[in-house]
Order: C-alpha cells, then structure tokens, then sequence
C-alpha cells in the first residue's frame, strides 16, 4: 500500500520500502561555547540523502543527531514521526546504524569484527524481547561462518577476507567491511561520513555501487555526508545543504545542486 509521505514522496507504508523520514525542528547544537548548528529545521524524507556542504559546515554534526550519539541543545530530531528522546538510544542505533569514518575497525580479523556487529545486535534483540542471549544466541550466531560470509557478499567481498587481519585491508576494503558489521544489525538507515573520503577512484567507485545496490535491492536509506558535489549527484535522491551551521538549502538533488555536471 502506498501513501503520500506528505513531503511529495511516494513511499510504502510497511517493510523495507517506508520512507525513513528524519525531521529537524528549530535545532540548534552548542559545543564549546558555539553554535555549531543553527536553528536548523529540515526534512530528510528518506530514499538516499545527503548532508552536504564545505568542511566545518557541521554536516557531521548533524549525522551525529540522527541516532543520538549527539543532542541537540535546542530543538528536536523526530525519526517517522517520534521524537528520538522517545525511542532507546540502543534499539535507534540498531535501525539507524552509523559508519563512522575511517579508520574505525578493530586489530582483529574481518570475522572478528563482523562478530562485534552481530553481538550488538544480539543485545538489541535481547533489550526488546528480554530473551536470554547464550550459546545458542550470540556464539552461535558469532560462529556462523555462513551468515559472516552473506553480509560480506553484500558489499561484494568473497568470504576468502573472514581470515584476513582487518588492519591489513586496502582502505576501500575496510570501508566495505564497515558497512557490512553495519548490516549485521539489520538496519533500516545506514548514516555515512564521508564514506569515500580516503579512498582512490576504483574504491569509491565500488563503493558507491555497493551502497546503490544496498539502496535499490534492500531498500535500505542513506544518510551520507559528502562534500563532493558530483558524488552526491551520483548517489543521493535528496540534499540537505549546510554552512556554517546554517541551513543553506533542502530540496531534491537537481534543485538543490543544479549545476552538477555543467
Ligand atoms: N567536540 C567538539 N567540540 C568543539 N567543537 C566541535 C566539536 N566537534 C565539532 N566541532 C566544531 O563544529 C563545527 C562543525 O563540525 P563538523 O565536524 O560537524 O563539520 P563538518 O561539516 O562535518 O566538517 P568536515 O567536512 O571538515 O568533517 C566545526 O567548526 C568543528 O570544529
């Protein structure tokens, strides 16, 4: 069943395909005695967003937000439709699950760290349903050599990487290691910062066809901060422009940067 968001979206009302709209209200973010964000008031209607501008526009701030790993000072961030002060922090970290920048996996090998994501969202199922998590819970599924090797097909690894050390990894590997413990909790938002930032074109370029295959097979939303023009062009629906703190511009992505490619 399909309904109007209300913004001009289309989007289903159940499963995979719901809009995962985020909205702003009126937020402002105050850190070491200034304001980083300025009564900022947006929507982010779900698809693939970006937050895009300059550096120390506050774009990672406010990715930050958008899963409370940061509050705003004034104002509230709603998530369809709730205010995220209403939803546990650890059960909103599951659904809107953030890749943070690199370098941010663990000395250990890709199973390893794959199993970190897995034990996350063993705590989460834990947290809802108050169901003991023992050896037939997050062991086991931490030994799932299987489900490991599924989440690394889905951001097009070979299952050959489970033995590797995660510190040896190219760059554009780790980054595709990062999404994939991202999706051993089951998210329905992946939040991205500057997720090719590091990386030469032939990385970025798989990355980037991972997170669209991520988008267009599994309906998985993106909230990714970028402050490369034509990548946002490449991959987002929607953008969010910031400087300065200050909200610059909302709209779709040929509103918003209406110049890319010209
Ligand atoms: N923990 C902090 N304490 C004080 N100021 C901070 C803190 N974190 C960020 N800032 C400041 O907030 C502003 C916005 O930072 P933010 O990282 O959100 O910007 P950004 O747009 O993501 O920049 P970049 O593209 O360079 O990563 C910057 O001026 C930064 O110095």
């Amino acid at each position: 069943m399909f309904h109007d968001a209300g913004n001009g979206q289309i989007g289903a009302t159940d499963g995979r395909a719901r809009p995962r709209r985020f909205e702003l209200r009126e937020v402002s973010v105050e850190r070491a005695g200034r304001l980083v964000l300025d009564d900022v008031s947006a929507t982010l209607p779900g698809g693939s967003v970006a937050v895009f501008g300059p550096s120390g526009a506050g774009k990672s701030t406010l990715l930050r937000l958008l899963n409370r790993l940061l509050e705003p000072s004034r104002g509230a961030v709603l998530y369809e439709g709730r205010d995220l002060r209403e939803i546990d922090p650890l059960e909103l970290r599951r659904r809107v699950a953030l890749v943070p920048q690199l370098p941010a996996l663990e000395p250990a090998t890709v199973a390893d760290n794959l199993r970190l994501g897995q034990r996350f969202a063993a705590v989460g199922r834990w947290l809802r349903w108050g169901r003991q998590v023992g050896a037939t819970g997050a062991d086991a599924a931490g030994a799932d050599r299987d489900a490991l090797a599924k989440l690394l097909a889905s951001v097009g690894l070979g299952p050959e990487y489970l033995a590797r050390q995660a510190e040896r990894l190219s760059v554009g590997e780790q980054q595709r290691v990062m999404i994939a413990r991202a999706l051993a909790l089951d998210p329905e938002v992946l939040l991205l910062d500057e997720p090719t930032a590091a990386l030469d074109a032939d990385s970025r370029r798989q990355v980037e066809q991972t997170l669209t295959r991520l988008r267009r097979e599994r309906g998985i939303a993106l909230v990714l901060v970028s402050h490369d023009r034509q990548q946002v062009a490449r991959l987002c629906e929607w953008v969010v422009e910031l400087d300065r703190g200050k909200l610059v511009a909302a709209g779709s992505c040929s509103e918003v940067l209406g110049r890319v490619g010209g």
